[in-house]
């Protein structure tokens, strides 16, 4: 079955839809177990974030994850899973494979985008009673819309066990895409958002930054610590409520360069950020999967003026401080891809990542994959890179959880999503934020060595905070 372009005939199409339902129902029937149909309809062009606006009211849960080549949008849950605990990247990595092979997608002539599992893991394996997220939890959207290249599509996704009603379904198809139809429609005349840059209170500083350095430099100077990574929040309080869409604009708008996301959790809390750092990507092509992951690490402002940045740039790449941060990085994550068996392949001396206002060590790590390693097996042995967490991993995390005065939650955890031929993307969710309705805690951290200067440390952290809060409409 075809789909045209922005449904014009889907109305006539719902027999097929109903055909192709009916056999994913007879098949579910026959296998013993329920089916993930999945239906991919091109759409009028719009952009996700402006979808967001005009559909986060219909669907509490979303998940938007935007890069300088798509965006996706996932909205509502059809199928879910939770969990937490040592084994949580396992037991989701299950979970996916199961249902990655009870997936019947409408073999239309059109593109078909199977579902995306989307994916969002706390910092920690457990979480407190009182945690906003879970510390995992996996979902396939209702609604789907990736934009790309130019072309928008949607896909909606149902579960077909032997006891749903299949002419609902195609009635439910058909709503819902007259109600995308129409928010797109909107959305396109009404550009123009009514919000502005907020300029918040100030509720809690992160004035006891410095302090905290200055506490950790002396177990650093021992053999048994190299680097910890320490975070601060930054709580705000707004006239009115933030306002999540716009805001992911402002941050694709500012950070081009980055990942943009945001998180809800279906209760009104959104965690949402723009990102350099990238976990992990995975691309699954005929010759094989290949992995690229990124040591971001020593960081330095951008200068005024061209003369400054560059000065500042070549200080950044020579400065014995900042290459020792970068270099434990890298050398973690060279190690843990030798342990899976891989072959890393990278430069021996970092690159810049220059963004808008910060620029960073980077040096971006590759390798081919085989086909047994899939992307939570690596997501477990990256998370938290010492980039976030320090070196050795388990003592630094163990000095930072009882340094920090706040719970890390989703703060520099693995966000990011698994397609169902392979391909993965997995960011660190740093410049980031947990927002809800007029409260703001924006999130930032510094790796912190021997060597480190409490008060430099505390203007890192601001600089970062800065960047984000500008973005916050
Ligand atoms: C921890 C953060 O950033 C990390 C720490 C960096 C550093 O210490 O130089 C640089 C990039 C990130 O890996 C953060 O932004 O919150």
């Amino acid at each position: 079955m075809t789909v045209a372009p922005y449904q014009s005939d889907l109305f006539k199409r719902c027999k097929e839809i109903y055909g192709f339902l009916s056999d994913c129902q007879r098949q579910a029937t026959h296998d013993q177990h329920a089916k993930l149909a999945n239906l991919t309809v091109p759409i009028r062009a719009v952009e996700p974030w402006l979808a967001l606006q005009y559909l986060e009211d219909t669907y509490p849960i979303h998940f938007y994850y935007s890069t300088a080549q798509y965006t996706l949008l996932g909205l509502g849950i059809t199928i879910t899973q939770q969990t937490s605990g040592p084994n949580r990247f396992e037991r989701m990595q299950q979970f996916v494979d199961v249902w990655k092979r009870r997936i019947l997608s409408s073999n239309q002539s059109g593109p078909i985008i199977k579902p995306y599992f989307l994916c969002g893991f706390t910092f920690f394996d457990q979480t407190a009673v009182d945690s906003l997220f879970e510390a995992a939890q996996v979902f396939v959207p209702q609604l789907q819309i990736r934009q790309s290249n130019n072309q928008t599509t949607a896909s909606l996704n149902y579960l077909i066990d032997d006891s749903v009603n299949i002419t609902r379904i195609v009635e439910d198809i058909r709503r819902r895409l007259q109600t995308l139809e129409t928010a797109a429609e909107t959305a396109n005349h009404h550009t123009s958002l009514s919000s502005a840059l907020k300029t918040p209170k100030v509720i809690r500083d992160v004035g006891n930054f410095e302090k905290m350095v200055s506490s950790v430099l002396p177990t650093l100077n021992s053999p048994t610590l190299h680097k910890v990574v320490l975070a601060d929040a930054l709580d705000v309080l707004s006239a009115s409520h933030f306002n999540i869409p716009a805001s992911l604009k402002a941050l694709g708008t500012a950070y081009s360069d980055c990942y943009v996301f945001s998180l809800s959790n279906g209760q009104g809390p959104v965690f949402m950020g723009a990102s350099p750092e990238r976990l992990l990507s995975i691309t699954a092509t005929a010759d094989g999967k290949r992995l690229t992951t990124d040591a971001l690490a020593g960081s330095a402002p951008r200068g005024n003026t061209s003369k400054t940045d560059q000065l500042i740039a070549k200080q950044l790449l020579s400065n014995p401080k900042e290459r020792y941060e970068h270099q434990v990085v890298v050398e973690f994550i060279v190690e843990q891809l030798i342990q899976l068996g891989l072959k890393p392949e990278f430069a021996d001396s970092p690159q810049l990542l220059q963004l808008a206002n910060i620029q960073h060590l980077h040096t971006p790590i590759q390798a081919a994959l085989p086909h047994s390693l899939k992307p939570l097996d690596l997501v477990k042995m990256l998370h938290p890179t010492p980039a976030v967490a320090g070196l050795p991993r388990l003592t630094a995390s163990q000095l930072l959880k009882a340094t920090e005065s706040f719970d890390r939650e989703l703060y520099a955890s693995p966000i990011g999503w698994i397609d169902a031929n392979g391909n993965s993307e997995f960011i660190v969710g740093i410049r980031s934020a947990l927002i809800d309705g007029r409260q703001a805690r924006l999130f930032a951290g510094a790796g912190i060595v021997a060597q480190s200067n409490p008060r430099r440390e505390l203007a890192e952290v601001k600089l970062k905070l800065q960047a984000l809060l500008g973005s916050l409409m």
